[in-house]
């Protein structure tokens, strides 16, 4: 039995286009992941997150869910869509008008909200005008709606994450082809690494400036333990090259002010375009970071690779139903490096969660022990890194509900709270139980 810190805060979260619905619900604009969706063959069973959870109606009944795990904070995602229909310009009072009603009862129930200005759901209007994150022009409209958000949350909302996982949505989405937009150039997925950070920056004074002294800023970005399938010095480099892509080309520039030049020169004239005085935005102060950690690739060399490195199939160990291996001692490495390697003031652990194959019992309960072993595993590894002093201040387990997994539709369940779509009720897993209980005696059996 292990014993957390005192004023450790436990947490759970979702995001926006993932459980509120209301895709066209009192003037929410289009977002790039409603169009992405509506292209045939890009979604398992060509699903959406048109209604999802219907959070955006049953946000009071999700809330008691977090009341009763007793969670201290919660983690989720503002629609930019919602704010602003078109991106920039007219302000959407009706989609303020949603999120002050989450953010009061969220307060009313005493639960810290966590905001996260943009996980992924860009309008799509900005698509079309701008070219979206190709445009260094959506750095600058992002800043514009980060001003209108905070200035009407600012007195409220005390946590703000500016971006989650900026790698994932470049890459996913502009390399690799199977998220938002759906591009497939890398050196247009390169560029928009920039103009995400370069957003992110942006954000940092606009927040502090329409916040108080409780205001505190930082970005999310996730981690996976990278391993090399040989000591070869190919493929010991290809893991050095993935470890640059996912990570550092992240963490350099917000903490030490400049991309690892490594990476820069491998890419050679792929590099971004920047201009003078973008390393210093991007480099702004700040009072967090937050990290998620799933799982470990195991990379390979391939002589035909130049930004994407193959991984391979690890046999005879646990993986996940997103056949994802099952890695506990990845969390403690990515802690414990994030402490020795970049001295990160704070962090908060903003997800790790599994999907698994969920299913309802006659008596309507749900059992899922591997999740239960998965988040006692894990949490282990993260009592082990707080005892060699990392300091993080707070662990959220992705995620409430089951919600809608993107490219995976709703066929991957990583909720602590099962989601019966056609009927929207929602059933709390044995994980959830169990999770209240680690809560409740901020103990880990
Ligand atoms: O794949 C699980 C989660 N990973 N991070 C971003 C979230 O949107 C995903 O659901």
């Amino acid at each position: 039995m292990v014993q957390f810190p005192e004023q450790f805060r436990w947490g759970t979260g979702t995001y926006s286009y993932q459980v509120e619905g209301a895709a066209h619900e009192d003037g929410r604009g289009e977002s790039i992941w409603d169009r992405f969706c509506a292209t045939p063959g890009t979604i398992v069973n060509n699903e959406s997150g048109l209604v999802a959870c219907d959070h955006y109606h049953r946000y009071a009944e999700d809330i008691a869910l977090l009341k009763q795990l007793g969670v201290q904070m919660y983690h989720f995602s503002i629609a930019w869509p919602r704010i602003m229909p078109t991106g920039r310009g007219p302000v959407n009072q009706l989609g303020l008008d949603f999120y002050d009603r989450l953010v009061d009862a969220l307060l009313e129930a005493g639960i810290e909200p966590f905001a996260t200005l943009y996980h992924w759901d860009l309008p799509q209007a900005l698509q079309d005008e701008l070219g979206g994150w190709a445009n260094r022009e959506t750095a600058y409209a992002f800043a514009e709606y980060v001003d209108v958000v905070t200035k009407h949350f600012g007195s409220r909302i005390h946590n703000w994450l500016t971006l989650n996982e900026p790698a994932v949505t470049a890459f996913e989405g502009h390399e690799i082809g199977i998220h938002a937009p759906g591009a497939r150039d890398v050196r247009l997925a390169w560029q928009t690494t920039h103009h995400f950070l370069l957003a992110h920056g942006l954000a940092v004074p606009i927040i502090r400036a329409n916040g108080d002294e409780k205001t505190r800023v930082g970005i999310t970005l996730n981690f996976t333990q990278l391993d090399p399938v040989s000591d070869t010095p190919e493929d010991v480099a290809a893991t050095r090259f993935m470890d640059g892509k996912m990570h550092r080309w992240f963490l350099d520039p917000i903490f030490r002010g400049a991309y690892p030049a490594d990476v820069v020169k491998h890419l050679g004239d792929y590099v971004p375009k920047t201009e003078t005085g973008d390393a210093e935005i991007i480099a702004r102060p700040l009072d967090f970071l937050g990290a998620n950690y799933y799982t470990r690739s195991v990379i390979k060399h391939d002589p035909t690779a130049f930004s994407e490195y193959p991984s391979v199939d690890v046999e005879g160990v646990e993986h996940t139903e997103m056949d994802w291996e099952v890695y506990p001692r990845g969390i403690y490495n990515m802690l414990t490096r994030l402490h020795r390697e970049y001295a990160v003031p704070r962090i908060y652990l903003v997800e790790n969660g599994a999907a698994f194959a969920d299913a309802v019992n006659p008596d309507d309960t749900v059992d899922d022990p591997r999740r239960i072993a998965y988040l006692r595993e894990h949490l282990l590894q993260v009592h082990t890194a707080i005892a060699e002093g990392v300091p993080l201040a707070g662990y959220s387990v992705w995620a409430l509900l089951d919600n809608f997994e993107w490219s995976e539709g709703y066929r991957m369940r990583f909720g602590i709270v099962y989601v019966d779509y056609p009927t929207q009720k929602r059933i709390m897993k044995a994980s959830g139980h169990w999770y209240q209980k680690v809560i409740a005696s901020n103990t880990v059996h």
